[in-house]
């Protein structure tokens, strides 16, 4: 199945979206209210991640637990059926899952004195875990491979005896996701600290205050909403909500970014409005170190292609362990457009350039973040997305969002 952009799917100049809550602040909410259910929860993601974790996090009886391709969840509820004393559960995912490596996570909890074996292949789900009550504290573990095996230990830390002491070994990797762990952490009332590459959680002695959080809308979905703005005409606008002026969300950065492609962002009230400013000079060269924000590379490259920008975008060494090795996808789908791309392990070379190919089709590896990245391009030409229905991972009502703001899409 596949779906057409057409060309000129201009917006209406103003234009309003709400877009679903972060899928990252409400997959460590969600845990968090599986272990202390005081704790209430509003503006959940209804992404198919979010969807998948609460299912795992509702069946305390269930043998199997597929949790197809969600990243966090794998990841978190490895750490969280660790601790589920006296249950055996087995937890498994899609085939791309299955190519995940789970190794330094698993490694860490084993030390901790968790009861973890590979099903399959060593260092990758399927998992077979036996619940046990984890009686050391301290353990050391590399942190240039993802963050979230940082964030999952980090996650049951308080449940622990003598809490925990982690220590990152090597350059870390998505810092502001591990901030936004122990930021979420300390508003439900447990003491973290975080200097140099010690992060500390004490254990949580007293109960969790009843409370309601509210997740702020998703940052990365947002980002589809700025290449919009970036490739359209000066003048045009897009409000989106609810968003916060601090976030606990690192891709927030993009309202810095961005800049550099001509828009504007304002914030008023719980809403921000992007608005093309400026057009942006062809001869400037884009350079961005997305070590602290990977999920927004894929909608910047993208950016700069249809600006015609030269760009050299680098920490990207972890896009190759995501749904898809982003890189070569990017580099493949970009150059049926027309796009002069060399990649290596971790960055990404875009050579300027003023033409943009016609009636390509978008393959999207089951990658939500190709489909939408790609998607914005409709305003440059007509083009096809294939498999347009991966963006339920992260942003279900995408397509009808795009929809509303004046694409045509068939
Ligand atoms: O903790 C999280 O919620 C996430 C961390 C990042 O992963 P890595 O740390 O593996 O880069 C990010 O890419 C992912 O989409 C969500
Ligand atoms: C990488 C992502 O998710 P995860 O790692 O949680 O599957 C993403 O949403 O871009």
């Amino acid at each position: 199945m596949n779906i057409q952009i057409l060309k000129s799917s201009k917006t209406s100049s103003t234009s309003s979206v709400t877009i679903t809550g972060s899928k990252s602040e409400s997959n460590r909410l969600l845990l968090l209210k599986a272990m202390y259910p005081t704790i209430d929860i509003e503006n959940v993601s209804n992404s198919d991640d979010s969807v998948l974790m609460q299912k795992a996090l509702q069946s305390p009886n269930a043998p199997i637990i597929d949790i197809h391709h969600a990243g966090t969840a794998m990841r978190f509820l490895t750490a969280y059926l660790s601790i589920q004393e006296g249950r055996e559960v087995v937890l498994t995912g899609s085939s791309r899952m299955k190519e995940r490596p789970i190794g330094i996570l698993v490694d860490a909890l084993r030390q901790l004195g968790a009861d973890i074996q590979y099903i399959e292949n060593e260092g990758f789900p399927p998992l077979t875990i036996k619940g046990k009550k984890l009686t050391e504290s301290k353990v050391t573990l590399k942190a240039d491979v993802s963050s979230q095996y940082i964030s999952a230990l980090l996650l049951i830390a308080s449940k622990l005896e003598n809490g925990l002491e982690l220590t990152l070994d090597g350059k870390i990797t998505s810092v502001p996701y591990i901030k936004m762990t122990l930021g979420l952490l300390n508003e439900i009332g447990v003491e973290t600290s975080f200097n140099n590459n010690v992060v500390k959680v004490k254990p949580k002695t007293t109960q969790v205050k009843p409370q309601t959080l509210v997740v702020e809308s998703d940052w990365s979905s947002a980002s589809y909403y700025f290449s919009i703005v970036a490739l359209s005409d000066i003048g045009t606008e897009i409000k989106l909500s609810s968003y916060k002026k601090n976030s606990l969300q690192g891709d927030s950065v993009l309202s810095g970014l961005y800049k550099e492609f001509g828009v504007a962002t304002s914030f008023e009230n719980n809403s921000i409005t992007l608005k093309k400013v400026q057009k942006t000079d062809s001869s400037k060269i884009i350079e961005f170190d997305l070590r602290n924000a990977p999920d927004i590379a894929q909608t910047i490259a993208v950016t700069a292609f249809g600006l015609g920008l030269e760009s050299e975008l680098t920490g990207l060494h972890t896009l190759k362990i995501k749904e898809t090795d982003r890189l070569v996808a990017l580099k493949t789908e970009l150059e049926k457009f027309g796009a002069e791309v060399a990649i290596t392990d971790e960055s990404l070379h875009l050579k300027s350039s003023d033409n943009i190919k016609s009636n390509i089709s978008v393959d999207t590896y089951n990658d939500h973040r190709m489909a939408m990245a790609f998607a914005p391009l409709g305003l440059k030409t007509t083009l096809k997305i294939n498999d347009p229905k991966v963006v339920s991972k992260s942003y279900p009502e995408f397509w009808n969002d795009l929809d509303s703001i004046g694409f045509k899409i068939k």
